[in-house]
């Protein structure tokens, strides 16, 4: 059988320390059954493949259904686990260049405070039918609030009372300002389930909407995930690769390399990076604990931070993201002259070439010490990329649970808000 995510690697363990992590993965894995582990109360995304209604997605689809027929573009306001998943499945998923007529033009606002961003925004969208995907789970984070704000007051002064037909908000069911907004001005809403957290929130509405809108597959993208949940469900780390994947990350950082960058060779694949780093970042970072999770878009980062891979400080390893079947194809042309001598490559296609390049880049990046781990994708498809998201999502969870942190909360963030506060003077805030 051809397994949707293959996992290899060629790192040398000694039985001791794979014992110990077979040990620690069996009783994490148990804990998380039993629901006493760190955060346990955050682990509804864990089945949530499983639990998600057909209620729940008939509706997500009628909202999107309608949102599609109002609106030939959507902003979606959001930022962190209420932006990242989403546009890193839409730019997965989506053709590089054209759109099918009949899906709208999907945009983001709300994960940067550029005043410029907001403004040239305001101007490309006016003239167009547009309709708002508003999207936090505690409804108080200040960069979508801001832009929604602004948005808000734009909607409303182009469509006046029927702007509640294009307004969708998602957020906790109860709390936060965004609750009290979508209820006072009677705008659709979504819950985000108490149990789950933003950075795993890609499966639930959260995502779910803003995909179907944009006219990716999400009964697909949530059927790659079942199976995921259904082939990631044993507690051994011998036949679960989620598990083998977290105690590689924790055995190489024990060996002192605490930095982990993601790799992949296909263009479209680089927003997922993104929710990658937020998950891995996020999950970990804390305590003083966690691998540093960054990206590389290869081969266009072979010519800027190749050259530090190859030869810089050795605390870095690698895991390559290789999809094995894409859609679309070009041959390299037989050219008479032959004047740029690339000839030799006219028998070869430009995925053969990539596919090339990558071997050739894990060979030589072995060659200068940096680990390795491979992760094999069956197929570029809304069904895989749903599979790669729960393979993540579990593997982060028992990553964070072997370096003993709680993978579900974010106390260092708040840091800085507490700064912005003061500086701006909010209301009740400590100066
Ligand atoms: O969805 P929201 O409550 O607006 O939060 C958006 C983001 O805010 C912060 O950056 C948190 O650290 C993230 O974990 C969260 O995803």
């Amino acid at each position: 059988m051809v397994l949707p995510i293959t996992l290899n690697q060629s790192l040398i363990m000694t039985n001791e320390l794979e014992n110990l992590f077979v040990e620690q993965v069996k009783t994490i894995h148990s804990e998380m059954d039993k629901g006493t582990s760190k955060g346990a109360a955050f682990l509804g995304w864990r089945n949530l493949p499983n639990e998600i209604s057909a209620g729940e997605l008939e509706s997500i689809l009628a909202v999107a259904g309608k949102l599609r027929k109002a609106a030939e573009l959507v902003v979606v306001i959001g930022v962190g686990g209420s932006y990242l998943g989403a546009k890193a499945v839409q730019d997965a998923l989506s053709p590089y260049f054209e759109r099918k007529s009949e899906d709208p033009e999907v945009i983001y606002a709300g994960q940067n405070l550029s005043g410029t961003y907001i403004k040239q925004l305001l101007n490309y969208i006016d003239g167009k039918e547009v309709a708002v995907i508003v999207i936090s789970k505690s409804g108080t984070t200040t960069e979508p609030a801001i832009a929604f704000r602004i948005l808000l007051e734009y909607m409303q002064c182009r469509y006046g009372s029927s702007v509640t037909e294009r307004i969708v908000a998602i957020t906790d069911k109860s709390e936060g300002a965004l609750r009290e907004m979508a209820i006072h001005l009677g705008f659709t809403s979504f819950i985000v389930p108490d149990t789950i957290g933003g950075r795993y929130s890609v499966l639930t509405p959260v995502g779910l909407l803003p995909l179907a809108v944009a006219g990716i597959d999400i009964k697909e993208l949530l059927a790659g995930a079942k199976d995921a949940m259904r082939a990631y469900s044993t507690a051994d780390i011998g036949s679960n690769q989620a598990y083998e994947y977290a105690a590689l990350r924790n055995f190489l950082l024990v060996e002192g390399y605490n930095i982990e960058i993601l790799a992949s060779f296909s263009p479209r694949f680089a927003t997922f990076h993104e929710w990658w780093k937020q998950l891995f970042g996020e999950s970990e970072g804390k305590d003083g604990k966690g691998i540093f999770p960054a990206a590389v878009a290869y081969p266009t980062d072979l010519h800027s931070l190749g050259q530090y891979v190859q030869e810089g400080q050795r605390m870095l390893f690698e895991t390559f993201v290789q999809f094995e079947k894409t859609e679309d194809d070009c041959a390299i042309p037989f050219s008479t002259d032959n004047l740029d001598g690339l000839n030799y490559l006219s028998d070869k296609t430009m995925n053969e070439i990539n596919e090339v390049t990558l071997r050739a880049t894990m060979q030589a990046h072995d060659d200068g010490g940096v680990p390795l781990i491979h992760l094999t994708v069956g197929k570029h498809d809304a069904y895989h990329i749903g599979y790669l998201i729960y393979f993540f999502e579990l593997s982060c969870t028992m990553s964070a649970y072997l370096l003993d942190v709680n993978p579900f909360d974010q106390p260092g963030v708040e840091k800085y808000k507490k700064n912005i506060s003061k500086l701006l003077e909010k209301p009740g805030s400590v100066v």
